[in-house]
């Protein structure tokens, strides 16, 4: 099982390219961003217990969000590789991960970051607010709150996968073939 990690800021582009990559190398692309939004939109338990801290733009956590992700890989059993897109976003959800895929025999074969500029960043979340109805991209604030989160939680992730040796860093400004491109060549020498 090739298994990849998505690594990058809100808006960066992972799930852009999650669409190109999952069908290049025949991945399973897990995005707990979308599965949180589906359970949002048919208002399950799950959903329920999510909402406020989504709208908020803060993460779930981890408890729910792990369990969430376990439950979300259990249903491929079959899949010749998962690509996480939103997870792992803490250093409690990366330990857990590690222990996950230890546990059915399997690893992290790579992280694999976008990297553009917070600006940037924002102006696309906020365009991108103005047509997909997500709540968390329509007010600054919120979008501001989730860097935060990122800036606190999420970055430290970079040096747990570094001290690895799995930390892989591209250019996510660009077009998106370009960018898909920067990441099959990582995805390649792997
Ligand atoms: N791994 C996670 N841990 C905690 N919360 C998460 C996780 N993944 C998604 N979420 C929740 O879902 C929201 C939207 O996720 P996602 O679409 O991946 O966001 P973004 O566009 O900000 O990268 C997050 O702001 C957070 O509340």
């Amino acid at each position: 099982m090739t298994n990849i990690v998505l690594f990058g800021k809100p808006g960066a582009g992972k799930g852009t390219q999650a669409e190109f990559l999952k069908e290049k190398y025949k991945l399973t692309h897990i995005s707990t961003g979308d599965v949180f939004r589906f359970n949002l939109k048919n208002d399950t338990e799950l959903g329920k217990q999510a909402r406020v801290f989504m709208d908020a733009g803060d993460l779930v956590p981890d408890e729910l969000t792990t369990k969430m992700l376990i439950d979300e890989v259990n249903k491929h059993p079959e899949a010749n590789g998962i690509l996480f897109d939103g997870y792992p976003r803490t250093l409690s959800q990366a330990e857990a991960l590690d222990g996950f895929l230890t546990s059915i025999g399997s690893k992290v074969a790579a992280t694999i970051a976008l990297e553009a500029d917070d600006e940037l960043l924002v102006q696309r979340l906020l365009e991108r607010g103005k047509t997909s109805g997500r709540i968390d991209d329509q007010d600054e604030e919120k979008i501001r709150n989730r860097y935060q989160e990122y800036n606190e939680k999420t970055a430290p992730l970079m040096d747990y996968y570094q001290a690895q040796g799995k930390f892989f860093a591209v250019n996510g400004i660009g077009t998106i073939a370009e960018i898909t491109q920067r990441v099959s060549a990582v995805i390649d020498n792997l």
